[in-house]
């Protein structure tokens, strides 16, 4: 093993000697651990038989993250230390079982940066064209889980994704958070100075409005189905020798082969997305949990107050509540709530069952671990 109290070699040739020496008991211990998760895939098949093992395991892999980050003395960051444990433990997943993964399309999507940030890069990713197209891509068992958008910091909540919750079996699995960032990009036999035309998404035109105004006032905007699809069509125009620009972030950057003009270009810094991951499993209790629900109150005065009143009382912290149409009748509504802790914590069960006398439907639409990454 490293002995990290060795005095620390002082040339060039001696270091590369001494880091030759740690990668190759990294190298050894890597492999050890995949040996154990393929033990491990054995076990899970043999309590749970070939048809209804579930290899994937939320809770434990935001677990080992958690630690990772707790026990990391630097000098690599959190993040990135538990960022490199993330790729770890997707390539000994895919050693189990290879996962496939439907996410909202099409290629280089910040959807897609998100499924590849929460499950690791060894993973298969399915663009799908609508975020009902990937509910039923994973109901239909066509994929593991998927990954859609819930709601903007900037723009607000995704109605469509909590539409979709009104008629789907589906549990939200997991979550995670994308930090957006918007670079101005051009493929590379282009000239900036020439561009006359910047297309994106109409969402990432608002979030760079400003900068756009000041930089690039006389560029017209031509707003697209995806900013994914504004770097196709740019690299595309490039190819022909029509300068037109995207703005778009990393991932459809690599994709498409495009320059970085200027790189995050949002007015808002904190501009973030938070995405939720589906499946067809109910997640255990990890330690650091929050819990979806949607309910549709009774049609009579006090209704909302009466099933709000019972997570203060039961000290349980909501931290959502949105109101969507229930579609049964004109002003019908249905609310969408989170609320910190598990369904199975004792606190949070008393609220639930509380909830199920006072209101005409609740729907826990999953427990999953916090956000790590
Ligand atoms: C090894 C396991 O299987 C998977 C891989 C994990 C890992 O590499 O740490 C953790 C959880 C599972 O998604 C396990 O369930 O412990």
């Amino acid at each position: 093993m490293s002995n990290s109290k060795q005095a620390v070699p002082s040339t060039l040739p001696l270091l590369r000697d001494r880091i030759d020496s740690i990668d190759s008991q990294i190298q050894l211990l890597i492999n050890e651990r995949a040996t154990c998760a393929q033990k491990v895939a054995e076990v899970k098949l043999a309590d749970q038989g070939d048809d209804a093992v579930v290899f994937y395991r939320p809770e434990r892999e935001a677990q080992v993250l958690r630690k990772v980050m707790e026990r990391n003395e630097g000098p690599l960051g959190n993040e990135e230390m538990a960022k490199i444990f993330r790729q770890v433990m997707s390539s000994c997943l895919a050693l189990e079982k290879p996962m496939r993964i439907a996410f909202l399309g099409p290629e280089g999507t910040f959807t897609q940066q998100a499924a590849l940030k929460h499950f690791g890069k060894s993973i298969v990713s399915a663009p799908m064209a609508a975020i009902d197209e990937v509910f039923r891509e994973v109901e239909s068992g066509a994929a593991n889980y998927g990954v859609v958008p819930v709601e903007n910091s900037t723009e607000g909540v995704v109605n469509h994704t909590l539409d979709s919750f009104r008629d789907s079996r589906l549990k939200i699995c997991g979550e995670v958070e994308e930090r957006i960032h918007h670079h101005l990009l051009v493929s590379p036999n282009i000239s900036a100075e020439d561009v006359t035309h910047i297309y994106s998404h109409q969402q990432s035109l608002a979030q760079c409005r400003a900068w756009l105004d000041r930089y690039w006032p006389h560029a017209e905007r031509i707003a697209v189905s995806s900013n994914a699809e504004a770097a196709r069509l740019a690299a595309e125009a490039g190819r022909s020798g029509r300068a037109i620009a995207a703005i778009a972030g990393e991932i459809a950057c690599e994709l498409y082969g495009l320059l970085k003009v200027s790189s995050n270009i949002e007015d808002r810094p904190d501009n973030t997305t938070r995405f939720l991951i589906v499946g067809n499993q109910e997640v255990p209790p990890s330690g650091k949990d929050k819990t979806s629900l949607l309910i549709s109150a009774k049609n009579e005065p006090g209704a909302l107050y009466r099933l709000l009143e019972a997570f203060e009382r039961h000290g349980v912290d909501m931290t959502r509540l949105e109101t969507r149409p229930s579609l049964m009748s004109r002003w019908g509504y249905i609310f969408y709530i989170d609320f910190v802790g598990h369904y199975l914590d004792e606190g949070c069960c008393a609220v639930i069952d509380e909830l199920r006398e006072r209101a005409s439907e609740v729907k826990v639409l999953g427990s999953y671990p916090v956000a790590v990454l």
